[in-house]
Parts: structure tokens; sequence; C-alpha cells
């Protein structure tokens, strides 16, 4: 059997009273995109943060590269793009990216080019020696996820990484992320655009606390006996109610 990037096995999230997962089953494997969809509160973020040890599971396990997170060795095998941007304001793009490759301990030689590639991927390459203060939030969206591709990492983790970019430069982006894939990398990926969960080897819908649906995009939709997974999920949601 191949061996599961990330494992999440019957999680279980509580905030206070409120249960947000009640028995979450995910499985990310070699050489795939995941992605996650659901309504928004229905825990996407909470499954990722759980996943890479940020919260503490109520229940079931969640380990990644066969290990339970925080584990500091996996995460520079990681690259997590979350939903806030955590970005150095006064430096610019550049000086963040150099920041963040030093981190990831990528070496001195490697990493001009690898700032040339990442940011020319999310096209940022013009505005690299601006000040972050002066950035939009796309630019800002784009930067963060740069900085999540710095290092070629076996795993990405992408908290909605397309909020606020244009459609060209999301097809750019997207051709990157199969790239990606097919040079034999995983992707977990979250995303409220319904085109962008086509593109993926197996969409996870989160409803209710659990993944209710989970496999291909074209077999979800053979299932749901719709055309796209627009309507699957509305399809979904609306059974559930
Ligand atoms: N640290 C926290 N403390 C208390 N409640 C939290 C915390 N983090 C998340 N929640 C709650 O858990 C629920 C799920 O939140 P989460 O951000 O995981 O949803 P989501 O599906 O990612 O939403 P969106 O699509 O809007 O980003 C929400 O009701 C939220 O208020």
């Amino acid at each position: 059997m191949t061996e599961a990037i990330i494992d999440l096995k019957h999680l279980v999230k509580k905030f206070g009273k409120q249960t947000v997962l009640k028995d979450v089953n995910l499985t990310v494997l070699p050489k795939q995109i995941v992605g996650l969809i659901g309504p928004s509160g229905a825990g996407k973020s909470t499954v990722i943060k759980t996943a890479l040890g940020m919260e503490v599971a109520d229940g079931g396990s969640a380990t990644i590269f066969g290990q339970v997170m925080p584990n500091r060795e996996l995460l520079s095998r990681i690259g997590y793009m979350a939903q806030t941007d955590a970005l150095y304001d006064s430096l610019s793009g550049r000086e963040n990216l150099k920041f963040f490759a030093q981190m990831k301990g990528i070496k001195n030689t490697e990493i001009a080019s690898s700032i040339d590639h990442v940011s020319r991927v999310v096209d940022l390459q013009d505005d690299l020696d601006k000040r972050v203060s002066g950035y939009s939030g796309g630019m800002m969206r784009r930067l963060s996820l740069s900085i999540a591709l710095l290092g070629s990492p076996e795993l990405l983790v992408l908290d909605e990484p397309t909020v606020g970019i244009d459609p060209a430069l999301r097809r750019q982006i997207w051709q990157e992320l199969g790239r990606i894939r097919d040079e034999g990398r995983s992707i977990l990926i979250t995303t409220h655009v319904m085109d962008e969960a086509e593109l993926t080897d197996q969409v996870a819908l989160l409803l209710g606390g659990k993944v209710i649906a989970f496999d291909e995009p074209v077999v979800l939709k053979a299932q749901y006996q719709v055309n796209s997974i627009e309507d699957v999920f509305l399809k979904a949601e609306g059974e559930l109610q």
C-alpha cells in the first residue's frame, strides 16, 4: 500500500462547547492534489491547523509523513500557506523571500535563483523591491504563496491561496501546482473557487464536521448526477439540511 503523506483518522476538534470537527477522515497520497471544500466556517482551516499540529486534536489521529505534528524536522519538508499572511511589512518582497529561504535552509548560492523562480510563478518579479506595506491584498497573497513554494517542499498545504488573484494568474498558478504534482510532490489545498476543485485529483467535501464525500471530481459528479463540483457541493449541502 502507498504510504500516505497526510493521514487523518477520526479527527475530532472542539473549541469550548463547539465541536468543529466530529469525525474527519482524509488522506493525501504521494503525487496527489487533494482539494478540501466546504461552506465558510465548516472547519477547513481547522483541519489544516490540526494536521500541522498548530491545534491539538481532541480525538482521532493526524500524521504527516507518518509522524505526529508538530515536528521541527518535518517542517522543512512542508510549504504551508496560512489564510492570514505572516509577512514582514517593513521589508521588501525580496527581503521577505530571502529571510524565509534562509529559514528553510536553502543554500546561499541557490537563494537568488529560487527567489527568481517562485516570484515568477506568482508574477511578482517586478514588485519584489517594493516594501510589503505598499502591497495590495492580492500581492500579499501572492508573496505568501511564493514563500510556501520556496525550497520545493515535498508537501504543500495551501489555505485559500488564490483569494484576490485574477483568473489569468490563477491559471498560471494551477499550471505550476500541476507541475509540482507531476514531479511527485503532494498538495492539500482549500478553496472556495469550485472551478479549482475540478482541477484536483481528489476532492474532500467537509460538511457537518465530517468529510461526507471524498473522491475524484469526475466520480463525485457521477455519484451526485450533476455536471460540476459546484452542483455536488450544493446538492450535498441540501441533502444534509
Ligand atoms: N481558535 C479558535 N477558537 C475558537 N473558535 C475557533 C477557532 N478557530 C476556529 N474556530 C471556529 O471553528 C469554526 C471553523 O472555523 P474554520 O476557520 O476552520 O472554518 P473554514 O471552513 O476554514 O472557514 P472559511 O472558509 O470561512 O475560512 C468556526 O465556527 C470558527 O469560529
